[in-house]
């Protein structure tokens, strides 16, 4: 059964002051600013304001500052003018760099930035048909028992799936059915460490950790990473009302929100080869000769073997990371990714789905951060010393902005019960989906087995 997305109003009307959209929205805002205080934001670090700006409501951001390379692409005009939002093609300092490989591939350019040493930019580098399946993976085959989610530590999640329940029931093949809150039932936490979000699913909650390292890897390894207590106050609730509250789902080893650290003693988790490939190909079709030639002066910032970039075609081995599930209101604050022992690493990140701005300045908060828009397809490398620990967030997904190619049925179904892109593609009408893939150990090394030998 072919399942058809459900048609939402454009949100463009959004951008025109004389819409009826925009009127609501600005009465939406009266209503909800009236009591605040005029001089809220004199503490504001640089960072802070940027989310700020970017997460407003009403007006609209004005992206006319955030770089846009889809725009400087005329095979993404359509893609670029989805949903009215309009950024620029040089409101950032950077380079364009060749990618390795074959001339005939999409996705030949990458862009580096003087700024901000080691962050990459691959834009329209996952192809449309490879997106489609990047996003099937995500919310079908990885969201699901043995990959946890944010949902498990409340709720008893279907053992096929959420996902796969819900294309069940949008198909007509089955009802939607509750799934019970995990304290409703007479059963253990987690029998492992998980979250120690014990409140309604939510946001990702940033805690302050200390920087992972080989130096305090036994420390980290061995510190107690109790399970997250179920919350005591939800009820059954629909596997259709759930989905969208889907927030993260884990890849490779373990992470442990409560501590903010990897959990080893659980064994190394799944990670799929369609990713790895994926992360491999970009890594691999960089000249990174290019992207750190000019700027190993400080070779102390790399650690005390020094600069490893000229070996990382061969060395580079993702084994951990998390795909997030963003709802178009949602954010990501301001946050270091310090928890992996490699710190220099080549960290890659896919966007799939509806835009988004991502934000990534320095070392601290203090520094003025870089607006860049991120689309379907697009990977960003974060690597080396200054970037792979700079502050970085997402503030804002913008509405309206799922692009073509993501929509109608597949061009050549890979199998008959695939027919069913109508319901994702209604789902990304209103969500972003990151893969965010990291290399938590150097190659060869074995936590589990260096562990044990000095414990
Ligand atoms: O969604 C993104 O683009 C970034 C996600 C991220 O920074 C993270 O998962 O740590
Ligand atoms: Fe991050």
């Amino acid at each position: 059964m072919t399942v058809t997305a459900q048609t939402t109003t454009t949100l463009g009307d959004m951008h025109d002051p004389t819409s009826a959209a925009y009127k609501k929205a600005r009465r939406k805002h009266w209503k909800s600013t009236r009591n605040r205080s005029e001089h809220a934001d004199a503490d504001w670090t640089p960072f802070r304001a940027a989310e700020k700006r970017y997460k407003a409501r009403f007006p609209p951001p004005d992206l006319s500052d955030v770089l846009d390379l889809a725009l400087a692409d005329p095979f993404r005009a359509s893609e670029a003018a989805r949903g009215g939002w309009k950024g620029c093609a040089n409101a950032v300092e950077c380079r364009e760099i060749l990618l390795h490989g074959s001339e005939e591939e999409c996705g030949r350019k990458a862009y580096i930035f003087p700024g901000t040493p080691g962050l990459v930019l691959l834009p329209s580098f996952v192809p449309h048909h490879e997106q489609r399946r990047l996003v099937r993976w995500a919310l079908r085959d990885h969201a699901r028992d043995p990959n946890e989610t944010n949902l498990d530590t409340h709720y008893l999640l279907p053992q096929d799936g959420l996902w796969s329940r819900y294309l069940r029931i949008r198909t007509g093949v089955c009802e939607d059915t509750d799934v019970l809150p995990r304290a409703s039932q007479d059963v253990d936490p987690l029998p492992t460490p998980m979250t120690s979000e014990a409140e309604a699913p939510g946001p990702r909650k940033l805690i302050a950790n200390d920087p992972a390292s080989a130096d305090n890897y036994q420390t980290l390894a061995n510190t107690p990473k109790p399970p997250a207590p179920p919350s005591q106050s939800l009820h059954p609730a629909p596997v259709s009302s759930l989905v969208p509250k889907l927030r993260w789902a884990n890849i490779g080893w373990y992470y442990h929100w409560g501590t903010k650290q990897y959990d080893f003693s659980r064994g190394p988790g799944e990670i799929s080869s369609l990713v790895t490939v994926v992360c491999k190909r970009a890594v691999g079709r960089i000249p990174w000769e290019q992207v750190f030639g000019d700027t190993t002066g400080n070779e102390a910032d790399w650690g005390p073997a020094g600069p490893d970039w000229t070996e990382w075609k061969e060395t580079y081995e993702p084994d951990a990371g998390i795909v997030n599930f963003y709802q178009t209101k949602d954010t990501l604050m301001a946050h270091v990714d310090r928890s992996e022992i490699c710190a220099t690493s080549p960290l890659v990140s896919i966007s799939l789905g509806c835009a988004a701005v991502f934000l990534i300045g320095g070392l601290t908060r203090d520094e003025s951060p870089t607006p860049i828009l991120l689309r379907s397809g697009d990977i960003v490398i974060m690597s080396g010393p200054a970037c792979r620990r700079a502050y970085h967030g997402v503030p804002r997904i913008l509405e309206g902005t799922l692009p073509p190619h993501l929509e109608g049925p597949d061009a050549i179904p890979s199998s008959p019960d695939e027919d069913d892109w109508g319901v994702y593609e209604e789902y990304l009408r209103g969500a972003r989906i990151n893969v965010n893939v990291r290399q938590v150990f150097p190659k060869g090394f074995d936590p589990i087995l260096d562990g044990n030998e000095t414990s």
